[in-house]
């Protein structure tokens, strides 16, 4: 017994799977005692990801609750989406924490889930008890529940750039319009037609467009954070790189206010939290200050000609928008300190 906490992560073999392996390697409180693949069972993880040569703990078979219960108290679900919906509950039922990555548990809406995700919403109980791990928005709900729902990846960056701006009434939420970039690694490892090499080296493009499934995530928290219906208008697109996310958004000013009064209100309001970084005037964050790291780094410009302000938010999309952020999550949920096993610093360049 090491006195650490058990933790077993299903869907290990990709890109957030990797992702929480390789991070929980530094956390000083947790051990990885359980890998389990639906594909690969019976291989060492090193086999397929020679980078993790130190994990030693063979892929495990079967997603059965009470197999996984006898190794873990807290399991990672890094599965696409559908899978969380019907494996959450069995795991809840054995007693095990669950952080799902996935966008099972996200909307509190079944019939919204269905429409955006076009499939079959997990059950409204479990919708309900399941808290939505925006950490520095919601970190306070999550210590001690058994269920989280960690954001998405796109939303991540999009709402920390949003909400402390909506909450003041300093933006209109009605005038929102964010446009997000994201590096290939968000859409997992699968291979697909549209993300192939041929397909996306040297191009841009846009996807989904007024489609994705983020859109209803984003409105949703803006909507409880406004105190009023929001809807708004959300583009992404696809950036000829591995990591990274761009998140740049638009809304009219209400009231007087400066690029100073922003960074100020911004600095106030994530004071203590130490992965949003909010720059200073002028200073414009780019996806590669953050990479490989658990940051959300944030800057501002007021357009006093159009009385309408930027934000642009950068995240890396498989650390603070999945795995980083997850483990956040389980700190904030064990009660410890937000940032172990996340203190480090982007690689650069
Ligand atoms: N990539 C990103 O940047 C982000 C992803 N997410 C979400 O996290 C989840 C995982 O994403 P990502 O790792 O990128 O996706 P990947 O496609 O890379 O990996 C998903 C893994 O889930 C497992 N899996 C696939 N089908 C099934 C199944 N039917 N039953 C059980 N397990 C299955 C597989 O692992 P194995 O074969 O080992 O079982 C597969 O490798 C998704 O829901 C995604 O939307 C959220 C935020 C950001
Ligand atoms: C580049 C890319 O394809 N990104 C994915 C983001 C995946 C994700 O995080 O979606 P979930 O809500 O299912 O977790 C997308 O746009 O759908």
């Amino acid at each position: 017994m090491s006195g650490k906490l058990n933790v077993a992560i299903v869907g290990s073999t990709g890109y957030g799977g990797v992702e929480l392996i390789r991070l929980l390697t530094a956390h000083p409180q947790v051990e990885v005692t359980s890998v389990i693949s639906s594909s690969s069972a019976g291989t060492p993880i090193a086999e397929g990801y020679p980078h993790l040569t130190e994990i030693r703990t063979d892929l495990l078979d079967g997603i059965e609750a009470a197999a996984i219960r006898a190794k873990a108290d807290v399991v990672f679900l890094a599965t696409p989406a559908g899978i969380a919906a019907k494996l959450a509950p069995e795991l809840l039922a054995e007693g095990l924490k669950v952080i799902d990555i996935s966008g099972d548990f996200r909307l509190k809406s079944p019939s919204l889930y269905e429409e955006w995700y076009k499939k079959s919403p997990a059950e409204e109980a479990y919708l309900a008890q399941a808290v939505y791990g925006l950490a520095e928005v919601f970190g306070e709900e999550v210590r001690g529940v058994d269920l989280i729902s960690n954001p998405g990846c796109y939303p991540t960056a999009t709402l920390l750039g949003l909400v402390p701006a909506v909450k003041e009434g300093w933006i209109d939420p009605a005038t929102i319009i964010i446009d997000a970039k994201s590096g290939v690694s968000g859409a997992g490892r699968g291979a697909s037609l549209g993300t192939h090499y041929s397909e996306i080296n040297e191009n841009f493009k846009a996807y989904k467009v007024n489609k994705h499934q983020h859109i209803p995530e984003i409105e949703q928290v803006l909507t409880r954070v406004a105190g009023k219906p929001v809807v708004t208008t959300f583009t992404t697109h696809l950036v000829p790189m591995t990591r990274g996310i761009m998140s740049t958004m638009y809304a009219t000013i209400q009231g007087e206010h400066t690029d100073q009064d922003f960074i100020d209100l911004y600095r106030r309001y994530y004071e203590g939290r130490k992965f949003v970084r909010v720059r200073q005037a002028g200073q414009w964050p780019a996806t590669k200050e953050v990479w490989g790291s658990n940051y959300c780094d944030i800057g501002f410009a007021v357009d006093s000609r159009t009385g309408r302000l930027t934000i642009v938010s950068v995240i890396d999309n498989l650390v603070k928008g999945a795995a980083g952020q997850a483990i956040q999550n389980l700190n904030l949920m064990m009660g410890w300190d937000e940032g172990l096993g996340l203190n480090f610093v982007p690689a650069y360049p």
